[in-house]
């Protein structure tokens, strides 16, 4: 990249929000009286260990990155996006341009709260501002707090308290558009190619970014069935910014009590992350590190496969590989049967997930795997072991999302069921029960 210019600019640092309408970020920039660029970071400290050259994540961000530098092109303007490492490229910017502010979107991930620290830091021996805005939530840090002005980890009691602040102020878009004008007017700049950073483009298309007032009428009732289109697909928009959740917010209300609950739990592991940072790496309750897993190899194989012999646990393992995704139901499956029938550590089967989920979000990750561990806040108790029959034959009754993802399924290829479940599942509770103390 090698703009430059002599005229002072606002910058607008796009990360997780790559989009120009209802931006926070963006709005206040343009508000500044400055002419304002955006500009992306392709961050090399998150990209260089990605093991998957086709990795679908930033296939998606590098199709957006293109799609807002078509719209900014239009506007007369530029997206600058960089490669590297984030000081050194700020440090390259600070010289290549006058900086009359930097605006962002808060991030609450331990490596973005030190990486944006870092970049305050360098700005501001410039007496350059850094100015980051709440986006990605609708209440942040402090904003949901108990009276005792503790952070909730309880979600019955945060969700209460959630709704009861809630007022159109927090669900009212900003009017970017208004001051589209007031971009800084020059052409088109070059956007690094996949292959340059070395990795390849994938052959499919994503989901759309909106979702229909009928899919959320009925969503409460279809939710859990993975067979049907019942749930809205968005997630891999809200990881990136893609939608803006003011938007969804505002339709949950309208169509969807329930659909507004699952975004609440969105807000909810963000500001658990956010408060107790150590769940990224610990359990949130400590004494839950006792439990002894066993970690087999073989089984971590077999299940990371799909090759279990419990269908729907294979059937979401196998959705998970081949597009990236998997159904909530099935999610909740196939991690229940990940910790408590094999005792796999609930990081590996994180990890795994991490790795493959197009929609991955360390909070929403992290908070789910837990809470089937039990070892989260306001968890499912340890003793409570998901049976994978009584769960498909609830929830896919038809076997319609089985067959769909398990070609080979009735046949004698499919395998016979690696555990036996009544075993498992006491042994699970026999494990925690000992680990923990509990009589
Ligand atoms: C073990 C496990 C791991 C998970 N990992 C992730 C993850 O990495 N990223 C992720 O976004 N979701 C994760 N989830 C939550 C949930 O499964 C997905 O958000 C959902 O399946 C995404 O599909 P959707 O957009 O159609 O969801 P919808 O049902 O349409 O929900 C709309 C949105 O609400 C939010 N949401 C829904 N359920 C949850 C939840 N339980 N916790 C937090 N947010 C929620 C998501 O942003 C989702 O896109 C995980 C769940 C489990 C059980």
């Amino acid at each position: 990249m090698t703009f430059s210019t002599d005229q002072p600019i606002a910058l607008c640092w796009l990360r997780r929000d790559l989009r120009l309408d209802d931006n926070a970020a963006l709005y206040h920039a343009l508000k500044s009286g400055h002419p304002v660029l955006a500009v992306f970071i392709f961050d090399r400290i998150i990209l260089d260990p990605l093991s998957d050259r086709h990795d679908r994540r930033v296939a998606f961000i590098h199709q957006q990155i293109h799609a807002l530098q078509d719209q900014l092109t239009q506007l007369g303007s530029t997206l600058l996006v960089y490669y590297g490492e984030p000081l050194p490229i700020w440090k390259q910017i600070m010289q290549a341009m006058p900086l009359a502010g930097v605006y962002t979107n808060a991030d609450y991930e331990t490596y973005a709260k030190e990486r944006d620290q870092q970049v305050q830091q360098l700005l501001a021996e410039q007496g350059i501002g850094f100015h980051a805005y709440k986006d990605q939530t609708i209440f942040d840090t402090d904003e949901v707090l108990t009276d005792a002005k503790k952070p909730y980890s309880v979600f019955g009691a945060y969700q209460r308290k959630w709704k009861a602040n809630l007022t159109d102020f927090y669900v009212r878009s900003y009017p970017t558009q208004n001051y589209f004008n007031s971009f800084y007017k020059t052409a088109a700049q070059a956007i690094p190619s996949l292959a340059s950073m070395k990795f390849k483009p994938v052959n499919e298309s994503f989901p759309a970014t909106q979702v229909s007032d009928q899919l959320l009428e009925h969503y409460a009732k279809n939710r859990d069935k993975p067979a049907l289109e019942g749930t809205t697909q968005l997630s891999i928009h809200l990881r990136f910014g893609t939608i803006s959740i003011r938007q969804l917010v505002r339709q949950a209300q309208a169509h969807s009590e329930r659909f507004l609950t699952e975004l609440i739990w969105r807000d909810f592991y963000f500001q658990i992350l956010d408060h107790f940072p150590h769940v990224e790496h610990k359990p949130f309750r400590p004494n839950y590190e006792a439990v002894p897993w066993l970690n087999r190899e073989e089984d971590i194989e077999r299940w990371q496969q799909g090759m279990t012999g419990y269908p729907l646990v294979d059937a979401g393992m196998r959705q998970l590989n081949q597009v990236g995704w998997m159904h909530n139901r099935a999610r909740l499956n196939a991690a229940s049967f990940c910790i408590k029938h094999l005792l796999i550590d609930w990081r590996i089967g994180e990890a795994y997930f991490a790795q493959k989920l197009r929609d991955y979000d360390l909070a929403a990750n992290n908070g789910n795997w837990q809470w089937v561990a039990g070892s989260g806040n306001d968890a499912s108790p340890f003793f409570r072991v998901f049976n994978p029959v009584s769960q498909a034959k609830t929830f896919d009754p038809k076997e319609a999302y089985i067959r769909e993802w398990i070609p080979e399924y009735g046949t004698p290829d499919y395998p016979k069921p690696m555990i036996e479940h009544t075993f498992a599942r006491q042994r699970a509770i026999d494990t925690y029960r000992k680990a923990l103390n509990r009589t």
